[in-house]
């Protein structure tokens, strides 16, 4: 009898051992992406940014991800010259762009100087660290999209969603240490500064850029101890450019692109202005307001690993996205109603809100790879991640203007600093249609899977 050959995938340490590493990356890259979020108030009364400023500087996540392409670049890039190369250039260009964020916000050379580019006009200091964080964007989408190949390179007939759960968990550790400390480190030592959570920020994208070169070798060693690919066998399976087409062409992927560009728009954004929503809304105090968000993120810690594995042994990957539809639907509707302002309405709501986002996701991501082949996953990865990207840039932007245009409801100074005070009713059904429209597209992908037999609704793991 052919005896089964062992590659280091087999081996359940290596392969935890190298998910921890690049999950640990992911997170230094998340708690980067969310920490200027509860600086809202700070950056207001201290920096004179408004909420359109805010907005504006916050859609900054997209503008080259979506308008230059870059995902689309870094999707190719990664089919083509695979995870070493394309996950370390990832992680510097996410240092860089950091570094461009930080000083933006530290320095006094930009005070006082208004630019206007294009329909845009912002303080030069929003531009400015708009740049850092589209050029930081890239790179932490680029790490994004390798991240799940290396996933799905180590656990493909494995445990591949509850890995891809518990990379997720991993990252969101990043967000709700973000959410839970930026307020208390901006004002430690007696005086505010709003860029000091951004330097520990980049302190850490440092450590996560070591990280993943040590996760280079894991690499290096897997690819040698599996069977060597046949110069033939590596023409059939390289990428082509014609394979955009085969992807885009796909109604079923469409289906998932659009799902979680709406389902992702509905959550994201939302925890950028969740603090303010908690101040303003609920009345907790500005030291405070980071914890109740932070929650949702912490919930989905233990949650996203728990779905993923129940997708990987049970299945119904399709049925699982429709209720995390619905649970953000009725979160969202209920934080739009005016009466419900208790805050320990606001904690029960955060914490549906978190089985929400641990449900879709947990079934999203592992979803992809029994839909499009293995080659075309890095592309069709970062297909997905630009379509989401538009809600990621724009549904910000939205919010802040939709603020500041309806919401202000009059001023009030906290900490000495005089700051807008906000009716949150309006967003919060913004937030309410995107969960909607969600569900609407989560339906979809369920007939069409049931038409194409794609087996989204089947067990991950192959016995
Ligand atoms: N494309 C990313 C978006 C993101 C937001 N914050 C950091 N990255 C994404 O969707 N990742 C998957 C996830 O569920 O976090």
């Amino acid at each position: 009898m052919e005896k089964i050959r062992q590659t280091l995938r087999d081996s359940a340490a290596a392969r935890w051992t190298a998910l921890a590493v690049v999950a640990f990356t992911m997170l230094c890259g998340y708690y980067l992406t969310d920490v200027v979020a509860p600086l809202k108030g700070l950056l207001e009364g201290k920096l004179g940014w408004g909420s359109s400023d805010f907005g504006f500087f916050n859609s900054a996540y997209g503008w080259f991800n979506v308008f230059l392409g870059m995902l689309i670049v870094g999707g190719i890039i990664l089919d083509k010259m695979g995870v070493r190369f394309t996950g370390l250039m990832a992680t510097i260009i996410m240092v860089c762009g950091t570094i461009i964020k930080f000083w933006a916000i530290s320095t006094h050379s930009l005070d006082g100087q208004v630019w206007k580019v294009l329909w845009f006009e912002a303080p030069a200091q929003v531009f400015i660290a708009g740049l850092g964080f589209a050029i930081f964007a890239v790179g932490v989408e680029v790490a994004g999209i390798t991240v799940s190949k290396i996933i799905y390179k180590w656990f493909k007939g494995k445990e591949l969603a509850l890995a891809m759960g518990l990379e997720m968990a991993t990252a969101r550790l990043g967000t709700g240490l973000a959410i839970a400390t930026a307020v208390p480190i901006a004002k430690a030592f007696g005086v505010v500064d709003v860029s000091r959570p951004i330097l520990l920020a980049l302190i850490l994208l440092c450590i996560g850029l070591l990280s993943f070169v040590m996760y280079m070798f894991m690499d290096k060693k897997l690819d040698a101890s599996e069977v060597q690919k046949t110069q033939a066998e590596m023409d059939e399976d390289a990428f082509k450019i014609s394979d955009i087409f085969k992807i885009i062409t796909n109604k079923g992927w469409w289906y998932i692109a659009i799902l979680c560009v709406l389902f992702y728009s509905a959550v994201f954004p939302f925890l950028k202005y969740a603090t303010d929503l908690m101040i303003n809304k609920f009345g907790v105090s500005e030291e405070l307001a980071g914890t109740i968000p932070s929650m949702l993120p912490f919930g989905t810690i233990l949650l996203t690993p728990f779905f993923g594995n129940l997708y990987d042994r049970k299945g119904k990957g399709a049925t699982i996205m429709i209720i995390g539809s619905l649970l953000i639907i009725a979160v969202h509707a209920l934080f739009s109603v005016p009466f419900l302002h208790h805050w320990i309405m606001a904690i029960i709501l955060i914490l549906v809100l978190g089985v929400g986002f641990s449900l879709v996701p947990s079934a999203m991501w592992p979803s992809v790879p029994k839909i499009i082949p293995e080659k075309q996953l890095g592309t069709a990865y970062a297909l997905i991640f630009w379509v989401q990207n538009w809600g990621l840039m724009g549904v910000p932007a939205l919010i802040g203007w939709v603020l500041e245009k309806y919401c202000i409801t009059g001023q009030v100074v906290r900490d000495g600093l005089t700051v807008n005070t906000y009716n949150y009713t309006l967003p919060m059904l913004i937030f309410t249609g995107f969960g909607v429209l969600a569900l609407i597209f989560a339906f979809l992908l369920k007939i069409e899977d049931k038409k194409k037999g794609y087996g989204l609704q089947l067990p991950n793991i192959v016995k």
